[in-house]
């Protein structure tokens, strides 16, 4: 192992050295633990003392016997501490830094002198956390990530690695077979935020994050990656700051052949991990999904997650309009602001709704039409399309060609529009209230993220609908109290946002061992989250649960897709989880989900 110079303690003993060696202090990991995953199924959440050690310091809990036993006694101050005093204490750390960066950064060292505290911590206050470590802040940090890094928290797999990935990941500091889930991104389409290069790397933290705190899977099994094939981003390449590689983006040549490689080596190190795409540029995430989808355990978030959980919030939003207009459930017509991944993922994922009424797929598909920058997607336009946005194309728009969103409301008569532009403002006043004069409920969703990008905010959309809007946005918005609504009645904005299923399509693929993640498991998280909003959330009007609630979400979106693995024999856990009745695996499930816990070495 290498020297302990990163030790946080220089003088203790040499058995607690050997877990703080700078591999295993950086990476929450030990070398010598291999209670992550052994057969069929464990739990790996046992919280022995190996464990406790190797997922740092549990300072001040420590007991004195503990303290005496790992040579800790006079390094650590004298108070012995439970985890909800040091919460405390951290918790009013947060609170006391200024801006939203600051906090962000404050986390992110927590993350890694004290892991457990740091999940306790965000676990404790969704709410309060988790626009902190992922949307909207995640957006700022990676903005910045060169200028605001301390030190390494995930794989960087570069062009210079060519030829080497496979020894490169013998690197990671964890026993074959351990990993659970991966993120990788080539931080080509960070949020709405364009090319962030190498900096891209803080959205696989921040997904990773999510994954522990909503879906229990231990720290120690998720790998955040970045590869990096360059920006395009001229002002990190004239940046002395800037820490990825310093050149144009490769070919798609190039970008291909690096990518399969950097698939192989992973694979064959880790054949069971689950691989999420993230925040590739348009083109390259359809490109990688088709390539990957049928080969490796893998999904695009952006195009399936961010797919599934719109469904959903459509899902429940349609209910609650045909209610208040008395037309069918069915009787919907979806204008999506946006054709890039996102946007036709979701237009993808929405035709299920009206599939599952007994439409066809072209009658599925004739109830959506895209926007883009030149104005309605048609086939007639004038330009050639991109081949992702030939799909929804328009054949049967006549003469319209509406250039401005205003225009093809106008024209479409939408019940929904759906804002994937990245561009703020778009959803602007005209807009507004055109859908308010169309609809009892107009359902609006501006998805795009950070909340700088979204197309309207909350406000907005209550105050030009007269409260009437079904509302979902990819960012968090305030609620609006009883006292300042147009209805008299508190209003909860949604947050379509990825994270309500990301978390569960992977937990289940990696508790069943799935060879594949199948679009139909894809589907099945949309429906299981629409199942899981209770009596009390709807009558509360809203359209996505409570976040409060995502571990459980996260349980049964994963219970769901097990089922489905099953059934699709896309699971490899030897007829394991096949075994189970639903509350079988439903406690199963649950009991797998690692939790932040000191356990008995608490003092
Ligand atoms: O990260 C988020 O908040 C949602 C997402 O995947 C994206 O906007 O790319
Ligand atoms: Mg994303």
């Amino acid at each position: 192992m290498p020297s302990t110079s990163t030790l946080n303690f220089r003088g203790a003993r040499q058995s607690w050295a050997r877990n703080s060696s700078l591999r295993a202090s950086l990476l929450h990991s030990s070398s010598r633990s291999s209670s992550v995953i052994t057969q069929p199924n464990p739990s790996p959440n046992t919280a022995d003392e190996e464990d406790a050690i190797s997922l740092h310091d549990k300072d001040t809990a420590f007991s004195y016997e503990k303290r005496d036993q790992l040579g800790l006694r006079g390094l650590i101050p004298p108070a012995r501490q439970n985890l909800e005093t040091q919460l405390l204490r951290v918790s009013n750390q947060l609170r006391s830094k200024a801006t939203s960066l600051e906090k962000y950064v404050m986390l992110a060292s927590l993350r890694q002198t004290n892991t457990r505290l740091f999940y306790a911590l965000i676990m404790s206050n969704m709410q309060e956390c988790l626009p902190l470590v992922y949307t909207p802040t995640v957006g700022e940090a990676c903005q910045k990530f060169s200028e605001i890094y301390r030190r390494p928290e995930g794989l960087s797999i570069s062009l210079e690695d060519k030829g080497k990935v496979a020894s490169l990941v013998e690197n990671w500091p964890v026993p074959a077979g351990s990993p659970r889930i991966a993120v990788i991104t080539d931080g080509s389409r960070i949020l709405g935020l364009g090319d962030l290069g190498w900096n891209g790397q803080g959205i696989s933290i921040g997904k990773l994050s999510l994954y522990v705190a909503g879906a229990g899977i231990h720290p120690r099994a998720t790998i955040p990656i970045v590869v990096d094939l360059g920006t395009n981003n001229q002002k990190y390449l004239d940046d002395p700051l800037y820490l990825g590689l310093r050149r144009k983006r490769a070919s798609t040549e190039e970008y291909i052949e690096f990518l399969d490689e950097v698939m192989e080596a992973l694979h064959t190190k880790y054949p069971n991990l689950i691989i999420q795409f993230e925040d590739f540029s348009t083109e390259n995430a359809f490109l990688f999904l088709e390539r990957y989808q049928d080969k490796y355990p893998m999904f695009n978030d952006d195009i399936q997650g961010t797919g599934s959980v719109i469904l959903s919030g459509f899902t429940n939003a349609a209910r609650v309009a045909s209610k208040a207009s008395g037309k069918p459930l069915w009787d919907q017509r979806i204008l999506m602001a946006g054709a890039g991944s996102a946007a036709i993922g979701v237009g993808k994922q929405l035709m299920s709704f009206f599939q599952r009424q007994g439409f066809t797929e072209q009658e599925a598909k004739e109830r959506i039409w895209t926007f883009d920058s030149k104005g309605l997607v048609t086939t007639n336009r004038g330009d050639k399309l991109p081949e992702h946005k030939v799909y929804f194309a328009r054949e049967d728009n006549g003469d319209n060609q509406s250039k401005t969103l205003a225009d093809a409301i106008d024209f479409v008569k939408p019940t929904c529009i759906l804002g994937l532009s990245t561009v703020k403002g778009t959803f602007d006043e005209t807009v507004i209230r055109k859908m308010a004069a169309l609809n009892e409920r107009p359902i609006i969703f501006p998805l795009s993220n950070p909340t700088d990008n979204s197309e309207c905010t909350f406000e907005e959309a209550v105050k030009w609908t007269d409260g009437k809007v079904l509302f979902a946005a990819g960012s968090p918005f305030p609620e609006i109290e009883a006292a300042d609504s147009p209805t008299g009645k508190k209003l909860i904005p949604g947050q379509g946002n990825n994270f309500y299923v990301f978390g569960g399509i992977g937990l289940s693929g990696a508790l069943c061992k799935a060879s594949r993640i199948t679009p139909e498991m894809v589907t099945e998280s949309a429906l299981a989250l629409a199942d899981s909003l209770t009596e009390e959330e709807r009558a509360e009007g809203r359209i996505y649960p409570n976040i409060a609630r995502i571990r459980e979400i996260s349980r049964d979106v994963a219970v769901r897709c097990i089922k489905l693995a099953n059934q699709q024999k896309v699971s490899r856990d030897g007829g394991y989880t096949a075994s189970m009745d639903d509350e079988q695996l439903r406690n199963w499930v649950q009991g797998e989900m690692w939790l932040p816990a000191y356990d008995k070495l608490e003092a």
